[in-house]
């Protein structure tokens, strides 16, 4: 497996955010975000370490910690990511993969990790790319992120979390494009359309660190 960068930290988003997590971040996406801020791990150039899922869980428990976040570039393009879910839930860890929206999550759901997925909105360009039944896979321990820059993005969002009962089946989140929109605007826009079990995040670990600093 392609692995660019492997570290232990709080993690910054979604539901376990403030906890502890290893993470585990793979080179390569599908997909090409406006804002992306790892773009640098889905360069062709970007040097990795090839590691089996074995050499990577054995990483992940001499850490101690029990959150694993599986992250990229798009981990569920690595080609023995099955492998590796399988070896990370069987040794009994909490298992969450961030992933874009673009991968049939279908192949995915008898062993179940937990997913943060992405939807991506206008502004990042790669709408079009959306494969919206995954929704339908998607379950209480799951999330559906909208990282949204702006009030069309916004809109975007909340006809989706209308149209598929969103709040009645997973976590919600609507979290800044850093630097693009204020958090304050969609708090703005939560209160006006009356989001209820909608939650806003912001990038915890943007706050901690540097924004742009590697490995945390
Ligand atoms: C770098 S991506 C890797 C996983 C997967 N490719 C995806 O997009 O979900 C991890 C998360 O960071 C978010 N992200 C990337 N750039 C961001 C930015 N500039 N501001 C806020 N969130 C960002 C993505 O939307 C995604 O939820
Ligand atoms: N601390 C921290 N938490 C995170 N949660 C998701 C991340 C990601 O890049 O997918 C991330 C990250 O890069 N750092
Ligand atoms: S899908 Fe994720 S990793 Fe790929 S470009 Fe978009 S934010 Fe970056
Ligand atoms: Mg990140």
């Amino acid at each position: 497996m392609k692995v660019v960068e492997k570290f232990t930290s709080i993690n910054g988003e979604g539901v376990c955010a403030g906890e502890l997590a290893v993470f585990v971040r793979f080179k390569g996406c599908n997909l090409r975000c406006s804002y992306c801020d790892t773009m640098w791990a889905n360069e062709p150039e970007c040097l990795y370490k090839e590691e089996t899922p074995e050499e990577i869980l054995n990483y992940v428990l001499g850490t101690g910690i029990h959150n694993v976040t599986l992250t990229g570039g798009e981990p569920l393009l690595q080609k023995d990511i099955r492998d590796l879910i399988h070896l990370l839930l069987q040794a009994g860890l909490q298992v969450e993969i961030e992933t874009n929206g673009a991968v049939d999550l279908a192949a995915f759901c008898e062993e179940r990790p937990v997913f943060t997925m992405d939807y991506k909105l206008p502004s990042s360009g790669c709408e079009e790319y959306m494969i919206t039944k995954n929704m339908e896979l998607l379950g209480k321990d799951d999330t559906v992120k909208f990282v949204s820059g702006s009030q069309e993005d916004l809109l975007k969002a909340l006809e989706l979390i209308r149209s598929y009962d969103l709040t009645n089946r997973c976590h919600v989140y609507l979290s800044p494009v850093f630097g693009a929109i204020e958090p304050v605007q969609i708090v703005e826009f939560m209160l006006k359309h009356r989001l209820n079990g909608v939650r806003l995040q912001i990038q915890m670990h943007k706050v901690i660190w540097d924004p742009d600093e590697r490995g945390v």
